[in-house]
């Protein structure tokens, strides 16, 4: 079947559909990995919580993070009750991919129409949530992207130009390689419909780091799933670092060739 995309600028006002009264109860899963995130999960968790979106339910997703974010995590839940969060606890750091494909199997066996992926440092604006599950809703799209490069979008002014630019290497260079017009194709917003994330066997995601966004979105391109972007702000985090590493980088590099062979046989 032919890739199906919507257009990847397309906005609410582009293609609205009235949305139902209770649109805001929708049952989502946003699933956050961490890391040693000790200094960002607490704002992030009240932030999410203070939503008006009573279906919203975190599911953190910790590799036993030496700083404890774990056992913090366990503390929110316990205040914020079990129908509003949760936590997976993994043995050991195996990266983002390998956490996500985790998480986003448990939010979908645990019942959850649309399941968000958000990262825990802050980059990720939770103001935008409703937006988001607003224009899924409204639009029927599969995969619905925060996204740093359609028009309205922005990254950090934190990023020196080398940074930014790296970024938009990145996207254009996996892009090419693949053939599709995402424009935020290594984004890590991504709010996924839950049947467009059943069609995806996540047992079988190769990606163990930060080429999951990439592979998860072809796949579902693959499949036939419409695609729409709504533009965001990045932060760059102020509190802990990042886990990007050599590793990460050579995989993220190597992925866009492997999937590409693939979807040739
Ligand atoms: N459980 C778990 N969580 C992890 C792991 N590695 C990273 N994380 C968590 O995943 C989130 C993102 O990790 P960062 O290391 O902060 O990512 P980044 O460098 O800011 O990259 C972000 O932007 C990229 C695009 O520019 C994205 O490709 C990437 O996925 C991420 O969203 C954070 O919440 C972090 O704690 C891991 O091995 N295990």
């Amino acid at each position: 079947m032919p890739p199906k995309q919507i257009r990847p600028d397309a906005t609410p006002a582009a293609r609205a559909v009235a949305l139902p009264d209770d649109w805001a109860a929708t049952p989502l899963t946003v699933v956050m990995p961490t890391y040693n995130e000790a200094g960002n999960l607490p704002g992030m968790a009240e932030a999410l919580m203070a939503l008006p979106l009573p279906g919203l339910r975190l599911l953190v997703v910790d590799d036993s993070s030496p700083d404890g974010t774990g056992d913090l995590a366990e503390e929110y839940a316990g205040r914020f009750g079990a129908d509003r969060m949760a936590v997976l606890h993994r043995a050991g750091k195996e990266g983002l991919g390998r956490a996500y494909a985790a998480g986003m199997a448990r939010a979908v066996a645990d019942g959850a129409r649309y399941v968000l992926q958000m990262d825990a440092d802050g980059s990720h604006p939770v103001a935008k949530v409703p937006q988001l599950l607003g224009v899924a809703l409204s639009t029927g799209a599969g995969v619905t992207i925060g996204s740093r490069y359609v028009q309205g979008g922005s990254l950090s002014e934190a990023w020196g130009a080398h940074r930014k630019l790296l970024s938009r290497w990145a996207n254009a260079y996996a892009g090419t390689i693949l053939g599709t017009r995402v424009r935020d194709i290594t984004g890590g917003f991504n709010l996924w419909r839950e049947d467009a994330l059943r069609a995806i066997d996540l047992a079988s995601v190769d990606s163990a780091g930060y080429s999951f966004q990439v592979e998860m979105k072809y796949r579902a391109l693959r499949r036939g799933q419409g695609i729409i972007e709504v533009p965001i702000h990045f932060e760059d985090r102020t509190v802990g670092e990042s886990k990007m590493n050599l590793m990460v980088q050579l995989e993220s590099v190597a992925m866009p060739w492997r999937l590409r062979a693939r979807s040739r046989h």
